[in-house]
């Protein structure tokens, strides 16, 4: 079932949530929200769901327009990042719940409930209460309360923000093999672009109600429309002048601002005709990774990461003279908004 966004604003007195916004989500697609705090992703995803109204624009589901119907008609699945489990009833009847209220046979329900179980991989738990679970486990069993009514479209308002790291990572896989096996169209909210990346087919990166770019995650990462969308996607460098950086020949002018990434400031110890001139200010050790920060010969900064073994090959040394070039650069005109932050 597609979604189809046209035009949408939302206003709360005099803020603008959500700012003529138009988004085509299509069929059995997986589609992140993007964006930071505030940015209106959880406004858009509640217009979409049908709890809040738009003051203008149209939203329709496969087709139908949605834009006044009540929450009930829309054949919408939700689940919220504290989505509250009934305490007094079992998993299995946790997940039942929906379906006996819609009068299933009990042979049905039955069976449901255990193909539901096995595919949030909870098997074997069915008699436990919500308190005897963990928090991976809680949203697991929201999510298989959620598709046993088969909704026409699941919504995820940041479902797993409360659990620590690692639970994360491991329902972020399981979202993305359910979803593979139900195929059901997906919004997911985020403010994770990690999350985003790793999950989505497609993703929407909002900023203050707006949305600046939907495209896929190798998309908008390989070719961000914006300074924002560069600068939400991992660390940037952003340079005034891109003399600075480019050999004085280069065709760019002085009056954008070069954004790059620290992968792709190349460091080198020889002198080479495109390389300029620059001086390891400071060395860090992450691991597999190492950051190098370099002052430009115009004193601006720049920070480069670069391998482990890169790093042993060139064997830097604070305050050594090296050459740097840029594998690849992005230059925005001045005047832009600049970051996120
Ligand atoms: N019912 C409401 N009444 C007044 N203001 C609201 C209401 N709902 C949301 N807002 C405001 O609208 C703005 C956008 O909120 P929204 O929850 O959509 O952002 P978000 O991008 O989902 O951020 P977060 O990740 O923090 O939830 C916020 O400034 C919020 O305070």
């Amino acid at each position: 079932m597609s979604i189809l966004i046209e035009d949408v604003s939302k206003r709360f007195g005099s803020f603008q949530a959500v700012d003529s916004v138009n988004l085509h989500i299509h069929s059995g697609k997986l589609v992140a929200l993007l964006g930071p705090s505030g940015s209106g992703k959880s406004t858009l995803l509640r217009l979409i769901a049908g709890l809040e109204t738009p003051d203008t624009g149209r939203i329709r589901i496969s087709g139908k327009d949605m834009t006044y119907e009540n929450v009930q008609s829309r054949g919408i699945g939700f689940v919220f990042q504290h989505y509250a489990l009934f305490k007094h009833m079992t998993v299995r009847e946790n997940v039942a719940f929906g379906l006996q209220i819609r009068k299933a046979s009990r042979f049905y329900v039955r069976e449901r409930v255990e193909e539901l179980l096995d595919l949030v991989q909870l098997r074997g738990l069915g008699d436990r209460y919500p308190s005897q679970l963990s928090g991976g486990q809680r949203q697991r069993v929201a999510l298989a309360r959620t598709l046993a009514v088969n909704p026409q479209v699941l919504l995820l308002d940041e479902p797993f923000g409360a659990l620590d790291a690692k639970v994360r990572k491991e329902l972020r896989a399981s979202l993305r093999h359910l979803h593979e096996k139900v195929n059901v169209t997906t919004v997911f909210v985020t403010h994770d672009q990690e999350e985003a990346m790793e999950l989505a087919d497609e993703i929407a990166v909002f900023n203050k109600g707006q949305v600046e770019q939907v495209g896929t995650p190798e998309d908008i990462y390989d070719h961000p429309a914006t300074p924002f969308v560069m600068s939400f996607f991992g660390p940037v460098n952003v340079l005034s002048s891109a003399a600075g950086i480019f050999d004085l020949n280069h065709s760019e002018s002085n009056n954008s601002h070069v954004f790059l990434r620290p992968h792709d400031v190349l460091i080198q110890t020889k002198a080479e005709e495109t390389a300029v001139p620059a001086k390891v200010k400071r060395i860090v050790h992450l691991g597999w990774e190492v950051v190098v920060e370099l002052s430009l010969r115009d004193g601006q900064l720049v920070t480069a990461q670069l391998t482990r073994d890169r790093f042993t090959q060139l064997q830097l040394l604070q305050e050594q003279s090296v050459y740097v070039k840029p594998k690849s650069a992005k230059t925005f005109p001045v005047g832009v908004q600049l970051t996120y932050t």
